[in-house]
């Protein structure tokens, strides 16, 4: 099932245990604004290329539009919209006052220099400077982008419309980035593990763990020399430096915590230890050689059957529609948390529930990075800095109250936590919908 049914899917099911009417329940789904753009720029070897941009502005009857850019092969209209929808229902879940967008430009940021990057954003950010804002739509990172792609975008729509820092988060620290914005989503996936384990009478010490998606050989993702070049400070960027975002912190945080990594994943391949994998070695080796292949103190499997591995925690921190009819019956994992947005598919959901996986839904279970994004936007109001004790702090409540809320609704309506965390979303977005005038 494609990304957008599967979302509409699950959209309808809590409509239906809400009791939402149906005009409600349409204006609900109808995405507010749909924004197509072609970005055309020149290589570094002077030909032409041309790349399709989207926004999708889903809903903002809460608060302005929410929700990250991904660049990314595989991006396409229905999936953006499918992923704009779910941050309308996630800033919902995780009560904060926001609605829902999503955004991505259909590319391989691994095939691009960094000045082809720069450019294609600063194309992307001209072509739609006038539809976003502090107050109406505010982007953030995704797959395939970073804190120097928000810097781009900050500065390309600062030119149109003064300095504006609040107009997009995940930004670098120097540029009015929230401390912890960097490790939020990972650490947002391990306050919700918490919960969920401990709900279970269970911790994170001793539970079995694999994790997808934990490095991303190509990515730019961190800062690691400046030099000066001519009267311009040049960053350098190191693509052996670059982890997956959410699968490194999520699992750098979960050995910390004494659980067992036993099996990860990245585009070069998956390795496994039984006995555990030592995390900070298995990075050293990563920014050597880019990449988890050849660890020396884990053992190669094949990249496909990662999320089958025996384990009692699975992680998906990577693309969606993983999980789905064809392998949930060999998952052996008693849990998911979907680090990942819409990892898993309907098919496999009513498969894995009735082998009795629970699954943490991704609207919940990834929400930690809009919920710090949400503190770096406020920060930036203010114009007052946070440190990163208090972003950790306030992100372990949030996270915490999310996990109740959701209960709740999952005690209230008989359902379960994917159910329970529409229903608190969609609930929210109604309420506010309907109190604005806005349902017939
Ligand atoms: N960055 C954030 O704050 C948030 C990210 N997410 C979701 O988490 C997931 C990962 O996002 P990030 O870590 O930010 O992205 P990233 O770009 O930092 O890392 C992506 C990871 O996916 C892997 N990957 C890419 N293409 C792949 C393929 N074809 N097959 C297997 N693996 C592949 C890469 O190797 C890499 O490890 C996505 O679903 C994203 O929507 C959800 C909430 C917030
Ligand atoms: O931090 C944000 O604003 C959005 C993060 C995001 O794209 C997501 O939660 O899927």
């Amino acid at each position: 099932m494609n990304a957008l049914a599967a979302t509409n899917r699950n959209f309808k099911l809590a409509a239906r245990l809400l009791g939402l009417d149906s005009k409600l329940e349409q204006s609900l789904l109808i995405p507010f604004r749909e924004i197509k753009v072609e970005c055309t720029i020149p290589k570094d070897d002077g030909t032409l290329a041309s790349f399709v941009g989207f926004r999708v502005q889903h809903d903002n009857a809460r608060g302005p539009m929410k929700g990250g850019i991904r660049y990314h092969p595989e991006v396409d209209p229905d999936e953006v919209n499918a992923l704009a929808q779910l941050m309308t229902w996630k800033t919902a879940v995780a009560n904060i006052p926001y609605g829902g967008a999503k955004g991505g430009i259909g590319c391989s940021p691994s095939d691009l220099s960094i000045s082809e990057l720069e450019r294609l954003t600063r194309v992307f950010t001209q072509k739609i400077h006038d539809l976003i804002g502090i107050h109406t739509d505010v982007p953030a990172p995704d797959m395939g982008t970073n804190p120097q792609t928000m810097a781009w975008i900050l500065d390309e729509y600062s030119k149109f419309h003064g300095y504006s820092p609040a107009v997009v988060t995940g930004k670098p620290i120097d540029l009015g980035g929230s401390l912890g914005r960097d490790a939020a989503t990972g650490r947002g996936a391990l306050f919700a593990t918490e919960a969920l384990l401990n709900e279970h009478g269970k911790s994170i010490a001793g539970q079995r763990f694999v994790i997808q998606a934990v490095t991303l050989v190509g990515r730019e993702s961190s800062v690691v020399s400046c030099q000066w070049m001519s009267r311009r400070i040049l960053i350098l960027f190191s693509s052996s430096q670059g982890f997956g975002n959410v699968g490194s912190w999520a699992a750098r945080l979960i050995h910390e915590q004494g659980g067992k990594v036993v099996a990860v994943s990245d585009i070069t391949g998956a390795i496994k230890n039984e006995k555990g994998i030592d995390i900070e070695s298995l990075f050293k080796h990563v920014k050597e050689t880019r990449g988890v292949k050849g660890f020396h103190d884990a053992h190669p499997i094949d990249a496909n059957s990662i999320l089958v591995e025996d384990c009692d925690v699975l992680i998906p921190a990577a693309l969606g529609g993983v999980i789905n009819k064809d392998n949930a019956n060999e998952i052996k994992a008693k849990y998911i948390i979907e680090a990942a947005n819409h990892p898993t598919d309907p098919d496999a959901d009513e498969i894995l529930s009735k082998k009795g996986v629970t699954i943490l839904p991704d609207i919940y279970a990834n929400s930690g990075g809009v919920t710090v994004s949400y503190f770096e936007w406020v920060q930036n109001i203010q114009g007052f800095m946070w440190d990163e004790k208090k972003v950790n702090d306030e992100l372990k409540t949030y996270m915490t109250r999310g996990f109740k809320d959701v209960k709740e609704m999952c005690k209230t309506h008989n359902c379960d936590l994917r159910m329970g965390a529409f229903t608190l979303g969609v609930n929210r977005v109604a309420r506010a919908t309907v109190l604005r005038g806005w349902e017939a």
